[in-house]
């Protein structure tokens, strides 16, 4: 009898960012193996990295990013799991979903091992409702739909751009949170999916994200991070603040809630306090400032969008610090590292509302 192949088998790269061997991957064989994988291998590029038998992948070490981008590989950070962006960048599919190494099969409620991949198909595949917010949830779900009130107009949604898990067990903390709560879990499964309405910044974790890179792949940048740089731990952060200012623009969605996946390893949060220490002030600054975000109407593509925000990111937060001047600089060597190896692809054609 003819099995059903697994959504989206050849559409999707699952992207890891890794300084460790992937016997992770053993506890996601059963849901991982169909698809290919793109392995971001940081720090030294002459250690051997173990990848379990079976799983097809391309794995890109520092020195194969400096040969396929040459110079433009200075965008590209070293020594953080920022690195993980070039993944998406040298990617030749449509979906991308990304995980971390130390992020593993979790359960729901019922005890049953949950399939995060296929969850954040589901959320990608279905629309978004960013312009009203439907108490009873991702009205698209099963079981589920709009509530009284919903105005019918927006009841057709809006292409879903990000789809945003969750962590089950190590939490995603700041280091001070992580400081004063060292032994606090996540125990809550929370069953929903919601769209983030429009206007609203979020906090994007690249810990179990999945996103459309038609869609919006080039704000996907992880900005300059690790090695070299005055700040860590905000590369999903910066990209998630990019990328919803140009979804918000663009009429595109993202949700967060399921899928959750179980974080298993605490990082150092003396360590990360370090890394983090600028951001957790900067932020205060940041935020306002993609808060007020104005794009202009003839931005129409996600690239247009990203150029003129990185303009306006030298202009207003260069003040702040000159690393925003760098930075600045960086979103646009990203984009022109991304048009060089996708060429003729301007994404986001597609317009929501
Ligand atoms: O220099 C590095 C360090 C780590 N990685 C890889 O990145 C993934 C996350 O690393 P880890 O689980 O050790 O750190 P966390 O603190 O849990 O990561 C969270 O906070 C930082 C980032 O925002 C990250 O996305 C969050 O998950 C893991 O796969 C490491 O192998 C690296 O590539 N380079
Ligand atoms: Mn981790």
């Amino acid at each position: 009898m003819a099995t059903t192949p697994p959504p989206l088998k050849d559409e999707l790269d699952i992207v890891i960012p890794t300084i460790r061997n992937l016997d992770f991957l053993e506890m996601w064989r059963p849901f991982f193996q169909p698809y290919h994988l793109i392995i971001v291998q940081d720090g030294d590029p002459s250690k051997n990295i173990k990848v379990p038998d079976g799983f097809q992948y391309d794995l890109y070490n520092r020195n194969d990013i400096n040969k396929l981008l040459g110079p433009k590989a200075s965008c590209i950070s070293f020594k953080d799991s920022a690195c993980r962006c070039f993944g998406y960048m040298v990617s030749k599919k449509k979906y991308i979903f990304t995980i971390d190494d130390d992020c593993f099969v979790a359960k729901n409620p019922s005890g049953q091992d949950i399939n995060a991949l296929e969850q954040h198909i589901k959320n990608l595949l279905c629309p978004s409702a960013p312009y009203f917010f439907n108490t009873l949830y991702d009205p698209y779900a099963e079981g589920a739909d709009f509530v009284r009130g919903y105005p019918f107009s927006l009841r057709e949604g809006v292409p879903t751009a990000v789809s945003h898990g969750l962590w089950l067990n190590i939490p995603d903390y700041d280091a001070p949170t992580q400081l004063v709560k060292p032994s606090e879990r996540n125990k809550r499964y929370v069953d929903a999916v919601m769209t983030i309405p429009k206007g609203t910044l979020f906090p994007m974790c690249g810990m179990n994200l999945a996103f459309d890179r038609d869609l919006i792949g080039p704000a996907m940048y992880f900005g300059l991070m690790g090695e070299g740089q005055p700040i860590g731990r905000y590369d999903d952060m910066w990209a998630g603040w990019c990328v919803k200012v140009i979804c918000d623009h663009l009429g595109l969605g993202v949700k967060t809630g399921l899928p959750y996946i179980w974080h298993s390893k605490a990082s150092n949060p003396f360590v990360n306090l370090k890394k983090e220490y600028k951001g957790i002030f900067w932020q205060e600054e940041i935020i306002p400032f993609f808060q007020t975000a104005i794009l202009p109407k003839e931005c129409t593509t996600v690239q247009a969008c990203y150029i003129e925000l990185s303009k306006q990111v030298k202009e207003k937060l260069g003040k702040i610090d000159p690393y925003f001047t760098k930075l600045g600089d960086a979103m646009v060597t990203w984009i022109e590292a991304w048009d060089e190896l996708n060429p003729g692809k301007d994404s986001s054609k597609a317009k929501g509302k």
